[in-house]
């Protein structure tokens, strides 16, 4: 029998192992069937579920070796950079001659430069000084989930030097200025982290010019601070592609145009040379000017202090340490208060903003929006500005009594019939219209009366674009001068004062009176600020700034009627203490005041009308006896002469005090003999209440009208005997000094103070006169007939475009 294809064998075992075996398989097959069956049921009842098992499976093991392909394939990749002196190697497969690699290359030719570097990593052990080559690590960093409010607990500022040099100079200074920043910052360690140094041929500009570093410190929140070290060559240097590379990263549009603006702040310092480069103009530093203005754009005005330049023949060292100092300050100020406080409009803007026209200064007697012959623009500019000028405020008509608002504090007549004796009040209370309305202009309200702001000539000074007339004729730096009133309070509403209407009037002071050590303090603190505002404006100079940061000067001006105050004497002797000199400004109505007012470095009075008609309509005085008022203040001003320097001012306003009145200001300066008589053209302020009060551009004399009216009252003076000339000018005010033949000194004006002088008379206790602290011969260029303009300033127009002066 063949059992599977077998042959049943004939043995009995044989069969027995055959059936045995026939049966077990017989018995499997049964299981087997079965078993099949059960499969088979729990297929049908798990299927779907098995189905999805199996993708979900599937997928998982398709992800993994996708990445691990992935992973490999990356690898080459340039990491990301440290922000440490070093280059960044670049993958074998990027053959083209990209920056970095250009930058590489130069780091080998200038690998034997080496050795101050070695110098510097011994004494900074942390400090990453010599460019390494082999490839970059890659360095994770642990995400900071900490709330923000927790992590600027630990924010600190890691200052980085950067410079570029060719023949070695500026090496040399940036090595030694890491080492006195080591020094000067060391006592900060909690905020300020070591600085680093880098040279801009090293670097991969990707690294530091596209965004800011990256931070590596674990739990703290690190801001960058860049300080730049730049000469200038007006040949092709590593220079010009840095530039390059800030305008293309400026100009590329797949990034912000502002990617630095991380950076805690910036400072750029240039050398050059003057002897081969003179003037800015010439090309002076250009370079660093240039670096200074795409920083400004790439940062967003993070300009933490103004550019600093130095000429590496002469003023350099000095130029570099005021620099730094400036620049600790300011980063320590950061690293304290977290940001760079409050920023002017118009730092860092491509065309140079022209912000002064919208805050001119304006005097008593003064309004100093000079360029008369542009009404067209002026009017649009003021139309544009974001800021009202006070005269907008005012009423539209002719009669001040009828300005809308807000309404003038005047207690002339209230008081006579007043029977209940009140507490005095704040002339300028905080919550008044007129506390707003002076803030928005920009002024400082100092306590309950009193207020400071910077003048247009003290941020043109600090830019280099020329001071105010007062240093032409006596030698006042306007980046110098403090512009301050104890008294906003006035007893006139002058028709071109641009403040009237909103301002307080009274004949006497009935407000509560504010110490003089609060206004001094007050007045300093304000002005400082305000000078420190610009610190971020373009072309602000470092050396300026530096110097401004020192009031020298101050002029009790501004608005309102400084000899109100009751304690005047105080206060300018609280200036003369700190070496401060004053020129104190009043409207010839307060003679009880004027008479008791101890020395001042000069003395002026306003003399806005020859004859008393004309007074009345010009000034709108409050008192009654205004005349007699005025001419007894003229008498004073005759017995002052020899004790001070006196002034009259004129104001010419045509139609109002120009026409017919040479004879009689001839009369009044008969009468004052002052030391000088300044005559200044009006500027129209182009508002409704100038409009109002019957002032047009047609009443703005031209300069050459000014200087017309000028030769004729010499003319007049010299008539009457009176031994006077005319001096100096200043034709960018509109303003021309005549001067007594006191200060005619051996053929030459002599106008100019001396400053120190006059402290040193003050000091001495015994009597002196004018011509103790007369100075030095007026400068050639300020004399009668030469225009005025400092050579050593750079004129230029609204636009910032240098302008050619036209002389007569
Ligand atoms: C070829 C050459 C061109 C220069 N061009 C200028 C220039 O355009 N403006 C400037 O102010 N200084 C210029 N300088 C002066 C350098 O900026 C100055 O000497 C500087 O200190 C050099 O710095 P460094 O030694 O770090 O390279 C030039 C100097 C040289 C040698
Ligand atoms: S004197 Fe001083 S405050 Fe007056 S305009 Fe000149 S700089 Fe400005």
């Amino acid at each position: 029998m063949e059992v599977f294809g077998r042959p049943a064998s004939g043995s009995k075992d044989r069969g027995i192992l055959i059936y045995g075996m026939w049966i077990a398989l017989l018995a499997d097959q049964i299981h087997l069937t079965s078993g099949i069956a059960f499969i088979l049921d729990q297929w049908h009842e798990y299927r779907y579920f098995l189905l999805l098992a199996a993708v979900l499976l599937g997928l998982a093991v398709f992800m993994h070796f996708d990445n691990r392909l992935r992973r490999e394939r990356l690898t080459p990749s340039p990491a990301a950079s440290t922000p440490e002196y070093g280059t960044v190697e670049k993958p074998g497969w990027l053959n083209e001659k990209s920056k970095s690699t250009i930058l590489a290359e130069r780091e080998d030719e200038r690998s034997e430069k080496a050795e101050p570097y070695e110098n510097v990593a011994m004494q900074f052990p942390n400090v990453s000084v010599r460019p390494r080559p082999g490839p970059k690590r890659v360095t994770g960093s642990k995400v900071d989930r900490k709330p923000k409010s927790e992590r600027s607990a630990h924010r600190r500022i890691q200052p980085l030097v950067f410079f570029s040099s060719l023949t070695g100079t500026t090496e040399i200074r940036a090595l030694a200025l890491l080492n006195e920043l080591h020094t000067l910052l060391k006592d900060h360690s909690s905020t300020v982290l070591e600085p680093q140094i880098h040279d801009l041929s090293y670097i991969d500009y990707d690294d530091f010019y596209v965004t800011p570093p990256k931070s590596h410190q674990i739990d703290q929140h690190v801001q960058y601070f860049y300080l730049l070290m730049l000469p200038s060559y007006n040949i092709d240097t590593t220079l010009d592609t840095f530039l390059a590379h800030l305008q293309e990263t400026h100009n590329d549009f797949r990034i912000d145009t502002a990617p630095l603006s991380g950076l805690a702040g910036y400072s750029v310092f240039g050398f050059g040379d003057k002897e081969g480069w003179s003037t800015e103009k010439e090309g002076f530093c250009s370079q660093a000017i240039e670096v200074d203005k795409w920083m400004a754009k790439l940062t967003g005005r993070k300009r933490a202090y103004p550019l600093g330049l130095g000429d590496v023949k002469s003023d350099s060292e000095r130029r570099l340490g005021e620099w730094r100092d400036g620049v600790v300050k300011a980063l320590l100020d950061i690293a304290a208060n977290g940001g760079l406080g409050e920023g002017v409009a118009g730092s860092g803007d491509a065309v140079e903003s022209e912000e002064e026209d919208a805050d001119e200064a304006a005097e008593p007697g003064t309004v100093l929006k000079v360029e008369a012959r542009r009404p067209a623009k002026r009017k649009r500019q003021q139309k544009n500005s974001p800021v009202d000028d006070l005269e907008d405020l005012g009423g539209k008509s002719g009669d001040a009594s009828e300005f809308r608002s807000p309404l003038p504090i005047d207690f002339t007549t209230s008081s006579l019939t007043s029977t209940t004796p009140q507490a005095p009040k704040a002339m300028v209370p905080v919550s008044s219209p007129t506390h707003a309305a002076l803030t928005k202009q920009g002024y400082t309200i100092i306590g309950t009366h009193s207020g400071v702001k910077i003048c247009r000539w003290t941020k043109s000074a600090l830019r280099g674009r020329g001071s105010c007339y007062k240093f032409s004729f006596y030698g006042i730096k306007s980046h110098l001068c403090m512009e301050t009133t104890p008294s906003l309070s006035c007893s006139n509403k002058c028709v071109f004062c641009w403040r009237h209407g909103t301002n307080p009037v009274g004949t006497t002071w009935r407000w509560q009176v504010d110490p003089p050590e609060m206004i001094f303090d007050g007045a300093k603190e304000g002005h400082y600020k305000k000078i420190k505002m610009m610190r971020g404006v373009p072309g602000v100079r470092a050396e300026r700034f530096q110097e401004a940061m020192k009031i020298r000067h101050c002029a009790l001006s501004l608005v309102g009627e400084p000899i109100f105050y009751p304690h005047i004497n105080e206060f300018v002797a609280m200036l003369h203490r700190e070496h401060i000199s004053s020129f104190l400004v009043c409207n010839a109505q307060h003679p009880d005041q004027l008479a008791t007012l101890k020395s001042v470095t000069q003395l002026y009075v306003s003399i806005d009308a020859s004859n008393a008609e004309s007074l009345r309509k010009i000034d709108r005085p409050l008192h009654r006896d205004y005349w007699q008022r005025l001419l007894r203040c003229l008498d004073i001003l005759r017995e002052k002469r020899f004790r001070m320097r006196t002034v009259f001012r004129l104001t010419l306003v045509k139609g109002f005090n120009i026409d017919d009145e040479v004879e009689g200001y001839a009369d009044l300066v008969a009468l004052g003999l002052p030391c000088f008589v300044e005559i200044k053209g009006v500027t129209y302020c182009g508002n409704s209440s100038s409009a109002g009060a019957g002032l047009t551009m047609q009443n703005v004399p031209f300069y050459d009208e000014i200087t017309t009216f000028v030769e004729v009252l010499n003319a007049a003076l010299e008539r009457r005997g009176l031994e006077y000339g005319i001096a100096a000018e200043h034709a960018h005010s509109c303003c021309v000094l005549v001067a007594s033949k006191r200060f005619y000194v051996e053929e030459k004006w002599h106008t100019i103070i001396d400053y120190e002088k006059f402290f040193e008379c003050l000091e001495s206790g015994k009597d002196f006169s004018p011509e103790d602290y007369m100075g030095p011969p007026t400068p050639e260029w300020a004399t009668w007939g030469n225009g005025g303009f400092d050579p050593a300033d750079e004129r230029v127009d609204r636009k910032g475009k240098p302008k050619v002066e036209k002389l007569r």
